[in-house]
């Protein structure tokens, strides 16, 4: 469970300060949630501060009763963060040294890290890339590298922020099939709306603001979706 209470964040610069989202008070328990709106709405910031990459401006949020402004690493280790962008994540030379990168905190000796690294290949059907450079991976594969190493920790919650915008229709499919089957709570701040409509809740984000939580409303995610989609 994921607790945000009159959580907000100010976005403060030279020039002064900007209101990025308002205070939102919100309990996030469904298996699979999921942030749609406009660009610049808000849906990466709020996906930011449920893992602490970003801390709230005013107002607390708590993982599994861990707050994120208190204990940080502990929540980090809780909640995956996968960015859009998979580049951004691949920093070793080869695809099984990085998902073993990711085990060296869970695996302290060398050969269980790659033991474990391979296994995680191998859950993600990228096995047969372990020793091929992370350059010369396509975008699906790259996206998929990127969530085997995040999930190779085995962390409780997923938080995804625009995992499928830079693929393809083939690897957005396969991404998509595999965070929905995904055993960990998913939280997925996404323009793609068939996704959106298949996961347990929607959250429409507007300006800052959730103009629209279906769990609230009492509404099925796809009416949400809808209503996002008719919307002037
Ligand atoms: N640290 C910051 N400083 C200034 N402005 C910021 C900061 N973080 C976010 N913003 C602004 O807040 C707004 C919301 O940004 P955010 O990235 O959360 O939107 P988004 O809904 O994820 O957009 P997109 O769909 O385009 O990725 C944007 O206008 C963005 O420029």
């Amino acid at each position: 469970m994921i607790e945000l209470r009159e959580a907000s964040f100010v976005a403060r610069s030279a020039t002064g300060e900007t209101r990025v989202l308002a205070p939102h008070t919100l309990d996030l328990a469904e298996q699979r949630i999921a942030l749609i709106g406009p660009n610049g709405s808000g849906k990466s910031t709020l996906a930011r501060l449920l893992n602490g990459l970003i801390l709230p401006s005013s107002g607390t949020v708590r993982v599994r009763g861990l707050d994120t402004r208190r204990d940080g690493p502990e929540v980090r280790r809780l909640v995956a963060f996968a960015f859009t962008n998979p580049a951004a994540q691949l920093v070793m030379p080869t695809a099984i040294e990085d998902v073993a990168l990711s085990l060296r905190r869970t695996h302290r000796r060398a050969a269980d890290r790659l033991h474990a690294a391979e296994a995680a290949l191998e859950r993600f059907g990228l096995g047969e890339l372990a020793d091929r450079s992370v350059h010369a991976l396509s975008g699906g594969q790259q996206q998929l590298l990127a969530l085997a190493g995040v999930l190779a920790t085995d962390p409780a919650i997923l938080v995804a922020d625009e995992p499928t915008t830079l693929l393809d229709l083939r690897n957005t499919r396969l991404v998509t099939e595999l965070l929905l089957g995904l055993p960990q709570q998913l939280v997925v701040a996404t323009h793609d709306l068939g996704l959106a409509a298949r996961c347990e809740r929607v959250l429409v984000v507007d300006d800052g603001e959730v103009a629209l939580d279906s769990a609230a409303a009492g509404i099925e995610p796809a009416d949400a979706v809808r209503w996002y989609e008719e919307r002037p």
